[in-house]
C-alpha cells in the first residue's frame, strides 16, 4: 500500500474517532467517515509502519445506520465525529469504545460496562461555544470571520447555525458580527477567540455571558468594548461596578438575554482559549455571574472562569450515577477532586456528614464557596490549588475520606493523586472520566495498588461527536489488571 493508492475496502469497526476501520493485508486502515458493515472507495494518504490512513471517496455499499448528516459543515468543521450515523448506532459505538478502551488500553479483564445512558435529545444540548475569530487589521468593511477550526489545522470553518447550540446563540453571534466591525472599523482590536454560555433555567430562556478573548490587552480600549457591550446588551448595564440609568441603547428586534460581556487575555497563542486575566467586565446590575440550575432544586453562580459540564440534560443523570456509586448513608466523608463550581459537591452535601472540594482556578472556587451559602450548604468547604498537590497533605491531616470523587479534564490524574489515593484506605473511588483513554490508565494504575474497577456506566453527554463521558466505581478488592 502506497499515498495515492485508490482501491476498496470493507470496514471491520468504528473508531470513536468516527473513523472506519478496515484491514487490508492485516494493517490498520483508518477512513473518517465510515460505518462498520459498508464498503467504500477510497484513496490512501499516509503509510506508517503499523497503520495507514485514507480518505474516502465513495461509499460504494452503504450500512443501513447510515443517515443524511443534518448540518451544513460536517464533517469539516471537526465539532462532530459521528453525524453520519443513526443515534442509536451512535450509542452501540460508545460503549464498545469505553469497553474497548478498559481491555486494550487499561488491559483489565472482565470490567462490567453497562450501556451507555444516551440523550433524550441528541440535539440542541450544548450551553457554551468557543470560536475562534480572525479580521484583517486595517482593512475597513471587512466582515470578520468566526467560525470553528477545520479538524487538525487552524482553517475557519464558520457556521452560526451549529445544530448542537441552543436557538438563543446565533442571534448573538450575528449580532457580533454585525456591531463588531461598526465599533472597531480597522480591525485593530487583537481579538482571537469568543466563548458564549449559556444557562438552564427550570422555564424559559437562559441568561448569556459572552467573553472575548484578547492576545494582548490595552485600558484604551475599553471605550470600544464598552459600546460594544452597550449594543449588545442593551438597557441598564453595570460598568465596573457604577449603574448607569439608560446608558445603552435598546438592542433592535433581537431576541435574546445576554446579560454580561468579559474581556479576557490571552497572550499564548496555543492551547487553552482562556488566559487568565479578565481585566474588563460590563454586565447588568447583580449579572456579574450567571445564575444557573442544578437538579435537588440548587442554584450555583457561575463566573466567567468557572467549568460547568455542557449538556445540562444529561448532567443530571450524570450526577445521580455519581452519588448512586458513591453509596452514601449519611456519615461519610467525600473528597471532592478537581471541583470546578463545586457543583458535585454541593449534589452530594445532603447526604453525607462533609464534603471537600479541590479545584484549581480560584474564580471556580470562590464561586463553589458562594454556592454553598445560598443554598444553606454548611458541610462543605473548598481548596485552591492543584490536586496533585493538595490531596497528599490533605490525607496525611485530615484522615482518610470515606469517599473520593475523580472528576479530572480530559488528561486524567497527575501522578501524584494516583500515589496519595494508592496508599489512602477509602472505601471508594468514584471516578468521572471525559476521556475513555485516561480513565484506562487510570483506573489500570490503581489496579496495580490493589483497587478493583467495579462498574462503569458511560454516559453521553456529547451526541454527534466522539467524545464520552463515564462513571467509574472503584473499591478495594481482587484487581481486574491482567
Ligand atoms: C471536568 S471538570 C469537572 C468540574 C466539576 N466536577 C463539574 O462537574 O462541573 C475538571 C475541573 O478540574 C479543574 N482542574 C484541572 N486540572 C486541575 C488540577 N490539576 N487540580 C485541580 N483542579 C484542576 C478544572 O479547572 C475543572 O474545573
Amino acid at each position: 500500500m502506497r499515498p495515492g493508492d485508490i482501491d476498496t475496502f470493507s470496514i471491520e469497526r468504528m473508531t470513536l474517532q468516527g473513523e472506519g476501520v478496515a484491514r487490508p493485508g492485516g494493517m490498520a486502515l483508518f477512513i473518517p467517515e465510515c460505518l462498520p458493515g459498508e464498503r467504500v472507495k477510497a484513496r490512501v494518504t499516509q503509510v506508517k509502519k503499523n497503520f495507514a490512513r485514507a480518505e474516502l471517496l465513495e461509499v460504494l455499499e452503504s450500512s443501513p445506520q447510515r443517515v443524511e448528516p443534518p448540518c451544513r459543515v460536517f464533517p469539516r468543521c471537526g465539532g462532530c465525529q459521528l453525524q453520519m450515523m443513526d443515534y442509536a448506532t451512535q450509542c452501540h459505538v460508545k460503549t464498545e469504545g469505553v469497553q474497548d478502551a478498559l481491555r486494550r488500553l487499561g488491559r483489565l479483564e472482565n470490567v462490567p460496562v453497562g450501556e451507555i445512558v444516551g440523550a433524550a435529545n441528541p440535539w440542541r444540548y450544548r450551553n457554551r461555544v468557543q470560536m475562534h475569530l480572525r479580521r484583517e487589521a486595517g482593512a475597513p468593511g471587512k466582515p470578520l470571520q468566526m467560525g470553528y477550526y477545520r479538524l487538525s489545522s487552524h482553517e475557519l470553518v464558520e457556521n452560526d447555525e451549529c445544530p448542537l447550540l441552543p436557538e438563543t446563540f446565533p442571534p448573538v453571534l450575528k449580532a457580533l458580527r454585525r456591531h463588531l466591525p461598526d465599533i472597531d472599523p480597522a480591525g485593530e482590536l487583537p481579538i482571537r477567540h469568543v466563548v458564549l454560555k449559556t444557562t438552564t433555567p427550570p422555564e424559559g430562556a437562559g441568561e448569556m455571558m459572552l467573553i472575548l478573548v484578547f492576545s494582548a490587552w490595552r485600558s484604551a480600549w475599553r471605550k470600544a468594548v464598552g459600546e460594544l457591550a452597550k449594543r449588545l446588551i442593551g438597557e441598564r448595564l453595570t460598568v465596573e461596578g457604577h449603574t448607569g440609568e439608560n446608558l445603552a441603547r435598546q438592542r433592535a428586534g433581537e431576541q435574546y438575554n445576554l446579560v454580561s460581556l468579559y474581556v479576557n487575555v490571552n497572550e499564548k497563542g496555543e492551547g487553552e482559549v482562556l488566559g487568565p486575566d479578565y481585566p474588563y467586565h460590563v454586565s447588568k446590575p447583580g449579572k456579574e455571574r450567571l445564575t444557573d440550575y442544578l437538579p435537588g432544586g440548587l442554584k450555583i453562580e457561575v463566573g466567567p472562569a468557572s467549568f460547568t459540564q455542557v449538556n445540562p440534560r444529561q448532567t443530571e443523570i450524570l450526577y445521580q450515577l455519581t452519588k448512586e456509586a458513591c453509596g452514601l448513608t449519611g456519615r461519610e466523608t467525600v473528597v471532592d477532586a478537581y471541583c470546578g463550581v463545586g457543583t458535585i459537591s454541593l449534589f452530594l452535601a445532603r447526604d453525607c456528614a462533609r464534603v471537600i472540594g479541590i479545584e484549581e482556578v480560584s474564580m471556580a472556587v470562590e464561586d463553589a464557596q458562594r454556592n454553598a451559602e445560598r443554598s444553606g450548604i454548611t458541610n462543605a468547604e473548598f481548596l485552591t490549588g492543584k490536586v496533585e498537590d493538595l490531596l497528599p497533605s490533605l490525607l496525611e491531616r485530615e484522615g482518610v475520606p470515606d469517599v473520593i470523587v475523580l472528576d479530572p479534564p480530559r488528561r486524567g490524574c497527575h501522578e501524584r493523586v494516583i500515589e496519595a489515593i494508592a496508599q489512602a484506605g477509602s472505601s471508594r473511588i468514584v471516578y468521572v472520566s471525559c476521556d475513555p483513554a485516561s480513565l484506562a490508565r487510570d483506573a489500570a494504575r490503581l489496579a496495580a495498588h490493589g483497587w478493583q474497577v467495579k462498574r462503569v456506566t458511560p454516559v453521553d453527554m456529547f451526541p454527534q461527536t466522539g467524545h464520552t463521558e463515564a462513571v467509574c466505581l472503584l473499591e478495594r478488592g481482587k484487581s481486574n489488571g491482567k
